[in-house]
């Protein structure tokens, strides 16, 4: 046990003579639990805080945050720490911890200070309660709401939410911004001959060409089944008929291999509008006149609105 000076002798002392019964009960406890002295010191734990942090309580006795951790993490326990001893009572928050092997836990803390006899503040007991399984899941369930399972583009909903907080930009600081709706020609045709699996395999094609051909500022969202809006932040009307070009000739010139001696070819048709003032419903709405008119020129074409 690395005992130090600073460590309060009649607390050690009290703790002792209590420790067999108290260290038997906080160890049936299954949450990690720690105490440490005023000056940062740990005094003791439970069986599932040595579990937690991989260390032996006798390893742990007598150290402080910074011989045990890294000091970017012992100065953020630290300073919470102390910010408890500074106004004494409970003190919760959430933080990501290491384990002294290196793995981590997402973690909710749970400190409360402790006085002495003379009723000043001695030292804290901590709680953690691991919340890793539910961060898990709420980043999942995030995941889940914000991007299109199938092509990894923002979902419908997402992709609405993004562009209005661009719109919003684009309108008071008065730049441009296309819009590109764009869709896959004769779709039903390509699930009808080669079946739905393959079908799915195309549009994941086709959103990863958009990717490989966009810029990180662009929004990429799929709309629906086969149609996909693309958002172009400060691209005026000239560049934004490059860009949609560009979208469709790459596509058009690749092909998708189902087998060694099969290949699949897939064109889209693109519709443009670019930003006049007009509302973003109508924005959109517009683009969607623009593919119609793609669409009945015989397909494979761009057209603004
Ligand atoms: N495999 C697959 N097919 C889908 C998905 N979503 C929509 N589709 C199909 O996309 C096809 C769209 O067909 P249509 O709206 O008739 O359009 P199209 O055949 O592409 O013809 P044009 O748009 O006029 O060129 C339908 O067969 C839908 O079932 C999907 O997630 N996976």
């Amino acid at each position: 046990m690395n005992m130090d000076s600073s460590l309060d002798s009649d607390l050690i002392r009290y703790l002792s003579d209590n420790s067999p019964m108290l260290q038997y009960l906080i160890d049936t406890l299954p949450v990690p639990i720690f105490y440490k002295d005023k000056a940062g010191y740990y005094l003791g734990c439970n069986k599932a805080f040595e579990d937690f942090i991989k260390i032996e309580r006798s390893q742990l006795i007598g150290n402080n945050v910074f011989q045990l951790y890294d000091r970017e993490l012992a100065e953020i326990y630290h300073s919470a720490d102390q910010a408890l001893f500074d106004n004494p009572g409970i003190q919760n928050y959430e933080s990501v911890v290491r384990s002294t092997q290196g793995d981590e836990r997402y973690v909710k803390f749970h400190k409360t200070s402790f006085g002495d006899s003379k009723n000043e503040v001695a030292g804290l007991i901590g709680v953690i309660f691991d919340i890793t399984a539910q961060k898990q899941l709420e980043h999942k369930l995030t995941e889940q709401a914000t991007y299109d399972s199938l092509t990894g583009l923002y979902n419908r909903r997402e992709g609405l939410n993004r562009v209005g907080e661009l719109y919003e930009l684009t309108r008071r600081n008065k730049m441009p911004l296309a819009v590109l709706m764009l869709d896959v020609d004769h779709f039903k045709r390509v699930n009808d001959q080669y079946g739905h699996q393959i079908g799915d395999r195309a549009l994941q094609f086709i959103a990863d060409t958009l990717r490989q051909t966009s810029r990180q500022s662009d929004i990429l969202v799929r709309y629906g089944g086969e149609e996909f809006l693309l958002f172009l932040p400060n691209v005026a009307e000239g560049d934004a008929v490059t860009f949609a070009e560009r979208y469709r000739t790459t596509l058009a010139e690749k092909s998708m291999s189902l087998s060694k001696d099969q290949q699949l070819h897939l064109t889209v048709s693109i519709g443009i509008s670019c930003y006049k003032q007009q509302s973003l419903t109508d924005l959109i709405h517009e683009a969607d006149i623009a593919l119609y008119e793609a669409k009945s020129r015989d397909r494979n074409n761009v057209c603004s609105y």
